[in-house]
């Protein structure tokens, strides 16, 4: 299996905080990957860090021999990086398709001179942006809704339209911050199915979430912070009898 991401020694500090101490794994091609841990862990520091939105105050990541710290957020999807966030970043008073090809930029090789002077290229590209974007619609399902206004669907959608337009490009690595949090079981499921047919074609992940089920069904290998330091790393059955682990979530539940 050939190597994709390395995170190498990440530790940030805010003031007399130590939220990410030392934080060092790696994502191969075609896995899947999980950061677990109890609340306030050190989890989002770790993955805005990774994903160039936060600088650490120690260590770097590399991914695919390119050195990601310090890169501006933009350079990331031409590497063929993609990531979504916690909380919701769509584009409420667009239509649902209109989101998806704001994802398409990446691939076409359209500017605003081009764009402004209408040339031939602008009207190739928006077609393709077009059919580009239909494609993932139809593989999140929201095709019949393509000419809704995204803010009127449901939480769980708006969900499935922020992956959409997160995978349009046809990244190779993606980057996903709790994917499953605030829907029910069926989205979740459905959620899950669509992360796992994008691994089967190659695709890898690296993904926070506090569902466990989910977290044991979906990684390869799973990555445990506690206190802002790694204490497990493992495939799920191990991470599930690793008593670091245990002692760490029922600590959490002691609270
Ligand atoms: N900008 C910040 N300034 C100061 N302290 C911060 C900042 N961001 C996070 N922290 C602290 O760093 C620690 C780790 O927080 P972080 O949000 O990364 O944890 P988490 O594992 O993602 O938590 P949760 O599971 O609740 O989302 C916490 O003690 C938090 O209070």
């Amino acid at each position: 299996m050939s190597n994709l991401l390395t995170v190498n020694g990440l530790t940030k500090q805010f003031g007399g905080v130590l939220a990410v101490s030392d934080v060092s794994f790696e994502v191969n091609k075609g896995e899947i990957v999980a950061v677990i841990g109890p609340n306030g862990a050190g989890k989002t520091t770790l993955f805005n860090m990774i994903s160039c939105f936060m600088p650490p105050t120690k260590g770097e990541v590399h991914y695919k021999g390119t050195r990601l710290t310090g890169q501006k957020i933009p350079n990331l999807a031409p590497l063929g990086i993609s990531r979504t966030f916690q909380n919701l970043q769509i584009f409420e008073n667009m239509t649902v398709l209109e989101n998806v090809m704001m994802g398409t930029h990446v691939k076409l090789k359209t500017n605003v001179l081009s764009a402004a002077f209408k040339l031939p290229r602008v009207k190739k590209d928006e077609k393709m942006a077009f059919e580009m974007a239909m494609e993932v619609l139809k593989f999140v399902e929201l095709e019949d809704l393509m000419f809704e206004k995204a803010g009127q669907l449901s939480y769980g959608m708006q969900k499935q339209l922020e992956f959409a337009r997160a995978i349009v490009y046809n990244p190779e690595f993606i980057m996903l911050d709790e994917p499953m949090a605030g829907l029910n079981d069926t989205e979740t499921n459905r959620m899950a199915g669509y992360i796992q047919r994008l691994k089967n074609k190659g695709t890898s992940f690296l993904f926070v979430e506090h569902k466990m089920a989910t977290v044991m069904e979906l990684a390869d290998r799973i990555v445990v912070i506690d206190f802002g330091k790694k204490i497990a790393e493992g495939t799920p059955d191990e991470i599930q009898r690793n008593e670091k682990v245990i002692a760490a979530y029922l600590g959490e539940e002691a609270v």
